[in-house]
């Protein structure tokens, strides 16, 4: 099955960036065009159907998918970045991911009032970052009608976190 070949590609690397984090390498599924154009194919399925008028990716893996789901399917891209890349008025988040602590931000005017937006990450793990994310699109005036990622540490229960946005993963260890 497609998705088992996604699993099979995700390469674990102990204790990385610190001690007892085991830390989920996508690279070996971007580096495969067959893999990445799958991964990319479930992502649009995903959205299609949802009347998503926007996508909204999270600095940096997210940019990777996120932007190019938006270009197949004809939408507009919205960066959340790390603090302090963007250039405009912005709302600012802090937030506690599984091995740091970092702030996003969003530009204030990226969104229509109500805009339907699809979240795009590649990895669900606390649920932190997509949470703080999805608060900085309401905030800028977007409706979040879905968060995305390519994988989903379910042991971390980030969906509960990201409730009662819906949750789709395309892979869950
Ligand atoms: O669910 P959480 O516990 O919040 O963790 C998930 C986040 O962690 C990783 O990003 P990271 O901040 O390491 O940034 P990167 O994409 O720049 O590597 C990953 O890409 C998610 O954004
Ligand atoms: N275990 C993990 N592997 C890769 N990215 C992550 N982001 C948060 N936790 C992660």
């Amino acid at each position: 099955m497609a998705v088992d070949e996604l699993r099979a590609a995700v390469r674990d690397i102990q204790d990385f960036p610190q001690p007892g984090i085991v830390f989920k390498d996508i690279t070996p599924i971007l580096a495969d065009g067959r893999l990445l154009r799958l991964a990319i194919d479930r992502f649009v399925a995903d959205c299609e159907g949802q009347g998503i008028e926007k996508i909204a990716g999270i600095d940096a893996r997210g940019f990777l998918f996120g932007a190019t789901v938006a270009d197949r399917l004809g939408l507009g891209f919205v960066p959340i970045r790390k603090k302090g890349k963007l250039p405009w008025k912005t709302a600012s988040l802090s937030y506690k991911l599984e091995y740091a602590e970092a702030a996003i931000e969003v530009h204030l005017d990226a969104f229509r009032p109500g805009e339907r937006v699809a979240l795009i990450d590649d990895l669900l793990a606390t649920g932190g970052t997509a949470a703080a994310a999805a608060k900085l699109v309401e905030q800028a005036g977007g409706n979040v009608v879905q968060a995305q990622f390519l994988i989903e540490l379910g042991f971390l229960k980030g969906r509960e976190v990201l409730a009662p946005h819906t949750v789709k993963s395309l892979v869950v260890f």
